[in-house]
This record gives C-alpha cells, structure tokens and sequence, in this order.
C-alpha cells in the first residue's frame, strides 16, 4: 500500500460498518471499525487508517468546529466541549520580517484545554464509549494528557496517563490531575513512557489514545480542512505550504490524509496541495534526519532534549504516515535551536499571540526555510501554533521580562518609569 496522493479510492471490503472500515497502511488487510479493540493491524502490526465508502467535498461542511467535518469522520457526534473553530491570525509585521506574500497563525492553543489535542480526544473518547471500553490511557508530553483528563471525565470514563518525571509542563499537570485523571511520572522519556502505556493497552488493561490510534487523528484532519477554507474564504485559494511542529507525527499524518481524501474527492486538485513542512528541535529530530537521509524509516533517538518539552520525542510512531505526507506534496523537515524557538514565541507575543515554546518551532523553522530560500517571497502560509503560552508558564516568564518592585506611592513608581528598564538591558 503506499500513502500516495493520487491513490484511487479503495473498495469497500465486507466488513465495512456503515461505509466505514479500518484499513492498514502497509498490507492493506481491513477490519470492522468498531467491533474490536485494535490500534495496529493483526496480519503485519502496520499502523491503520480509517475510510470511508463516501469522502466528502466542501459543500458537505455545515455547523461549527470539529463535528462541522461529520462528513469526514467515523461518527455523527462526539464527546464535545467545542473544539476546534480557532482563529487563522493575521501577523503583518512577522509576515513582512519573514517576507513572506501572506502569513497567518492556525492558533491551535485556543482550543478548550489549549491545544490541537481536543480535536482528536472528541472523536477518540466517542469510539471508546462505542468500543464500551471503561479505562482511557495515555503516555503524554502533556497536552495529551490535558485533554485525554477533560475528555475522558466528560464522557464519564477512567483515564490513566503515563508522564516522564519532571519533563511536563506545569500548567499540563495542573490539568490532569483537576479533570481527575491518575497521573504515573515514569523515571524515563516520553518514548518509554509509550512503550508502556502499549504494552498495557495490549494486555487489555487501557483502551490507548495517543496518535497511534487511527481514529483520533480522524478528529485532527480538521485542522487541515478549517485552514483550507479559511484560505479559500479569504484569498480564494488554499495556502501555498502548512508549517508545523513535529513531535510524534500524529498532525503532519492528520493533515496529509485530510488532503489526500479532498484529492480523491475531486474537491482539491492535487497540484494545489499545501506543501507539509514539519519542525523539529535540533535536540529531539529524528524526522529531519529522515528526510534530510532520504531514508526509509525514522531512526528512534534514545536521548532527546529540548525546552519545547512538548516536542521532545525520539521515536515518533507515526512516521510511517508522516514521511510520505511531507515527502508527496513536496514539503520538507527541519530542525531549529532552543533559542530560534524562543525568539520566535517572543515575536509571536509581540503580535499578542501566546504561545507555548513548541508551537514556536513552526514560525522558527518558517524563518529559517525563508532565509535559505526554499521558502520564496510569494508563498501564502500557514504556520500552526499548537498549545497556548499558559501550558508552560516557566517558559513563558524565562522568555519574558522580569517584574519590577517599587515602593507603594507614585513619586516611587515615577521614579522607576523615568529609569531605565534593567531587564531591557
Ligand atoms: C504543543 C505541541 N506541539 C506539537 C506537538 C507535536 O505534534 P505531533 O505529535 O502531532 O507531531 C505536540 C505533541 O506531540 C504538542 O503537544
Ligand atoms: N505532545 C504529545 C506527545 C504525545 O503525542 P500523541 O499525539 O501521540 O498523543 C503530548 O501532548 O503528550
């Protein structure tokens, strides 16, 4: 099977539940979607994806947010709290800086637990009721665990998330543990802590949500159609590229298949594909060098570091859907500092966009891609900003200024408005 763009739309297998079937990316061997627990296909262990017998096109698109794309996804409703609708922001003076014909941030941080996570957990928390498993997992950075918590309490499940000791935001944990989910600090990375919460998963202890599980990245493709017609409705035509972050692929796949199924509709022609530029930190960037090594398979990094905790992933799972994602619309990966990625939420604040230090690395790695001229100066794009600044409040007041004191009168404060700024300095 291979992940191209121009691939005919499948037959529809018997075992297909209302035009809706799982199929494996590798194989091509298909299952009933919900009438088991599997993340991975049973003949070759390829990851699946979900098809459908009917792909829609824009003029099926009707109501607000994710469940706006119910033409495009396994079930009619979800476990919701309103995801998704987030802004396409305007940023003139970044757009002029970088020199770029048009650029606007898809701020992913304005979903209801701050990050692109929502999108996924409203469809993945729905098949789990109609799986009618009880306990929800996850091994989490930490947005995944936010919104695994809130999702899993709204549908009034059990939620259980793996997180590496001392390596998750502040503002994630909070979150977790208030929507009431149990948290285990596991003494290793964010990988390890997935090849548990796998292994857990296989031995039917946990139905498992990360992005391994095909029918989450079903709810992300959404952010790939809002950015679409937020393109169209404004320029009358799709951005040019899509900028992203890159930790364990699970976008980059999203918005590819997103793409790939408009193609098959006959809604996009496949000349007009945004092409798909995933951002790494250069401390946890096995994607990049994949690509950058024209290789097959992605090479899992056993210690990766990075201060955009979010991203600091050495074995991202799906980079079998990712590769070809990137590789098909003729986009490319590439790796920035911890000081690019702080610079750019720095200017991304400026324009009064907060942001956490991961979703930084697209305007990072957007800048650089400009200044070395694989980017041109009439490009659209779209850079994604996937998590809010107040995920990683330490982050956030490191990259900003310090707070002054002054004394309790106004000759006092006066006098420190006429001094120089010292953390200016
Ligand atoms: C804020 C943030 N940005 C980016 C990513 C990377 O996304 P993906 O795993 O889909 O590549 C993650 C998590 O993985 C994240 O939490
Ligand atoms: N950044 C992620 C890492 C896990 O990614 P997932 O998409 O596979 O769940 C997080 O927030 O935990």
């Amino acid at each position: 099977m291979s992940l191209n763009l121009s691939a005919d739309q499948p037959a529809v297998p018997d075992d297909a539940d209302d035009g809706v079937w799982l199929e494996c990316i590798e194989c091509g061997e298909t299952f009933a979607p919900f009438a088991d627990v599997r993340y991975t296909c049973d003949e070759c262990d390829g990851l699946l994806e979900v098809r459908y017998a009917d792909l829609p096109t824009f003029g099926d698109f009707e109501g607000q947010g994710v469940w706006r794309y119910t033409a495009a996804l396994p079930l009619e409703e979800g476990v919701t709290t309103q995801e998704g609708a987030t802004p396409l922001y305007e940023v003139p003076r970044l757009e002029d800086e970088i020199g770029v014909e048009a650029l606007r941030i898809k701020h992913e941080g304005m979903n209801p637990t701050g990050s692109f996570k929502d999108r996924g957990m409203t469809v993945g928390v729905a098949v789990a009721k109609e799986l009618g498993v009880d306990r929800l997992a996850c091994a989490s950075t930490g947005n995944t665990s936010a919104a695994l918590a809130a999702y899993g309490s709204r549908g009034g499940m059990e939620t259980l998330v793996l997180l590496p000791a001392g390596k998750v935001a502040a503002g994630k944990v909070a979150q977790a543990s208030l929507h009431g989910a149990r948290i285990l600090e596991v003494d290793g990375n964010f990988d390890a802590c997935l090849d548990i919460v796998q292994e857990l998963a296989a031995k039917g202890e946990a139905y498992l949500l990360n992005s391994l599980n095909p029918f989450r990245l079903e709810g992300q493709k959404t952010i790939g159609l809002e950015i679409l017609e937020g393109f169209l409705s404004d320029y009358d035509a799709v951005p040019d590229r899509i900028v992203l972050p890159v930790g364990n692929a699970g976008n980059t796949s999203a918005l590819y298949k997103a793409f790939r199924e408009l193609v098959q509709a006959g809604a996009l022609d496949e000349s007009e594909v945004p092409k798909l530029v995933g951002v790494q930190a250069e401390g946890a960037a096995p994607m990049v060098e994949a690509i950058e090594n024209d290789a097959d398979e992605v090479r899992r990094w056993d210690d990766v570091e990075t201060r955009a905790t979010a991203i600091r992933i050495g074995n991202p799972v799906n980079a079998p859907k990712a590769l070809p994602g990137i590789r098909e619309t003729g986009g490319t990966a590439i790796s920035v500092t911890d000081e690019e990625i702080t610079d750019a939420q720095r200017d991304l604040a400026g324009e009064g966009i907060g942001v956490e230090p991961a979703s930084a690395a697209s305007v990072a790695g957007l800048r650089k891609l400009r200044a070395e001229g694989v980017v041109s100066d009439d490009e659209r794009v779209a850079c994604l900003t996937t998590g809010h600044l107040l995920k990683d409040p330490d982050a956030a007041a490191a990259a900003g200024s310090d707070p002054e004191p002054v004394p309790a009168e106004t000759n006092g404060v006066l006098a420190t408005l006429a001094s120089e700024n010292s953390s200016d300095q």
